[in-house]
């Protein structure tokens, strides 16, 4: 979807409930013509009294005329805003779906760059803002348009003369309206981007409120939070200030048609141009002609929150998506082959450089190196997160660019040291690995990556909820779930992000022991800084600057790679320093 303009973003999310909006629309005519009978019906009573020898069953008559046209304006009303709102809601219903599925099908590494609460905002709370606007904007803005044209018409119908009389408050307002709505769009502009610097800085001072207490922020990052909050409220009481007058003024002065009608009427009646009854008739009609039409003035901030919405919507149905192939492709083997490969995420520096690598099927392949030197990267990369910007990546012989992302997805399990555990209960957690995954086999994979001990001593045992588990929960034993996790997925090819490196001893001990059993017959790829975890690798690539600066085995590597010989001192110096100084054989 390119930038396609607001309102034709709206009507296509709006085409498959059209039949709904259209009823919504029909029945708020007929609600509209329904609320103009008992105008009629006043217009005949008052005849019959001003005629003279009022008779009793003509002025029922025209009450119940009169009642009937009121019940049928509020029973249609009550239909078109049902409709309208089931429309409005099966909206954002389709654009939050759209949503999600572009998040499914934008490379990952885009989607991951942005933080969370970015999408959750619009998803959330932005689309939510179209709603009521959406929802009211039919019903309500027909009404309120149509009413008055009818009403007008009848005037004029009545007496043209006092039609225009009725109009007779509206150029001044008009005129000084159209002035303050040049500087509509530059304030409201300014308006949303104060708004979202307030979101912003609370959802920061949220998320951070463990760092802020830990090194007593608190006042300073008050006062960024405050500032902000205080600097939005100026910005909103200035703008108001500033118009207040004038919104004050039109909505009194505008509305006051009988400053027109009773003068001019007055004129009329004493000219004789014009009967008692169509004179008190015409004071009834002016008095309905400009106040619905004053909704317009909110309806027009309504249209720009959803222009707003939608345009933030836009921006991400924008985001460019993975080329995708439908049929699954038949791979000879699961070894990797990175040929000559260099992607860089900003178009400026390369974060990887010709790299070349092979890595045959049921290998275990290890990627070192200073930071920034690569190793997430490539994972990533293999994972096609993002698409390369020259080379090829192939798995089985085949690039990856063909194989379809759901095949590779299925093939590939990357695991991370984020041990991010959905809120259901650990069983569910676990399961998604593997949905077909029978309750036993679960339990049983949770043996194989040692997490039964402990899963069994939480109060609900499996079906302990993750939130309540999470806080009981150590990193390490969060991180076995989320082995046992990938483990059930049983994919051919495992690529482990440094998924040991915030673990003590004991737990490193426990995760070797799952992932020795998750890593079985794998072709395998680990990210790590602890070396000792890497050192039977098939084989090591020591990467730097986004270049192989040398790869071979530990033993290769110990001979002749100076910075592999430096990572491993400065390893074995900081285990031993954790061991309290004793100091242990270099080769561990
Ligand atoms: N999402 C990103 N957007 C932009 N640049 C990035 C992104 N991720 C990494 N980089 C940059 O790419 C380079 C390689 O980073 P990468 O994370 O692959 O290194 P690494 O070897 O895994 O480092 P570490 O050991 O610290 O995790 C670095 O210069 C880094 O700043």
């Amino acid at each position: 979807m390119k930038n396609k303009k607001w309102m034709r973003v709206v009507f296509e999310f709006a085409t498959f409930c059209k039949w709904k909006i259209f009823f919504s629309v029909i029945f708020a005519i007929i609600s509209v013509l329904g609320g103009f009978i008992p105008y009629i019906a006043v217009y005949n009573i008052l005849n019959i009294f001003f005629e003279g020898n009022p008779d009793l069953k003509d002025i029922i008559f025209w009450s119940l005329i009169c009642f009937l046209g009121y019940f049928g304006k509020l029973l249609f009303y009550a239909f078109s805003t049902t409709l309208s709102h089931i429309s409005a809601y099966s909206i954002l219903e389709q654009i939050r779906l759209r949503l999600i599925n572009k998040l499914l099908k934008a490379p990952l590494g885009t989607v991951l760059n942005e933080t969370s609460g970015k999408f959750k905002n619009v998803i959330v709370d932005r689309v939510e803002t179209i709603e009521l606007p959406l929802a009211h904007m039919i019903p309500e803005g027909i009404s309120n348009l149509i009413l008055p044209l009818f009403v007008f018409s009848y005037l004029l119908f009545i007496d043209w003369r006092m039609a225009l009389a009725s109009l007779i408050t509206v150029p001044l307002p008009l005129i000084l309206f159209s002035f303050e709505m040049k500087k509509f769009n530059k304030k409201y502009s300014d308006y949303m981007k104060a708004s979202n610097h307030v979101n912003s800085v609370i959802v920061e001072y949220i998320n951070g409120i463990e760092v802020i207490k830990t090194f007593n922020q608190s006042s300073k990052s008050y006062e960024k939070f405050s500032d902000s909050v205080k600097f939005f409220k100026d910005y909103t009481l200035d703008w108001f200030r500033s118009t207040w007058k004038l919104m004050n003024f039109t909505a009194t002065f505008l509305p006051s048609s009988l400053l027109g009608t009773i003068p001019i009427g007055m004129i009329l009646y004493i000219n004789g141009s014009l009967s008692p009854s169509e004179f008190v008739m015409c004071l009834i009609l002016s008095m309905g002609i400009i106040s619905p039409l004053m909704w317009f003035t909110t309806a027009i901030n309504d249209l720009k929150t959803i222009e707003y919405a939608v345009n933030d919507v836009n921006k991400i149905l924008n985001i460019e998506e993975l080329k995708d192939n439908e049929l699954c492709i038949d791979l000879k083997d699961y070894s990797i082959n990175l040929n000559d490969v260099s992607f860089s995420y900003n178009n400026e520096s390369n974060a990887i450089d010709n790299i070349t690598l092979n890595i045959p099927q049921g290998e275990f392949h290890a990627l070192v190196g200073p930071s920034g030197g690569g190793k997430s990267t490539i994972a990533r990369l293999i994972s096609r997160f993002w698409d390369i910007d020259s080379g090829s990546i192939k798995i089985g012989g085949v690039d990856i660019k063909d194989i379809p992302l759901t095949q590779l997805r299925n093939i590939i399990s990357f695991v991370t040291q984020d041990n991010f555990l959905f809120d259901c209960s650990i069983l569910e957690n676990i399961r998604i690995g593997n949905s077909d995954a029978t309750d036993e086999e679960v339990f049983n994979i949770a043996k194989k990556a040692q997490c039964d001990d402990f899963i069994k001593k939480l109060p609900n045992g499996y079906h302990t909820e993750a939130g309540e588990a999470g806080k009981k929960l150590s990193g390490g034993e969060m991180q076995r779930i989320t082995i046992a996790r990938a483990m059930l997925k049983n994919s051919p090819i495992l690529i482990l992000d440094e998924a040991t490196a915030f673990t003590d001893s004991e737990n490193e001990d426990n995760i070797q022991k799952s992932i020795s059993e998750l890593t079985k017959n794998k072709t395998l790829i680990v990210i790590a800084h602890r070396l000792s975890t890497i050192k039977d690798a098939d084989n090591i690539v020591v990467l730097n600057n986004g270049k192989i600066v040398e790869q071979g085995t530990q033993d290769y590597l110990l001979r002749n790679c100076n910075l592999y010989i430096e990572m491993w001192k400065s390893h074995i110096g900081s285990k031993s320093w954790a061991a309290g100084n004793r100091k242990e054989d270099f080769y561990v």
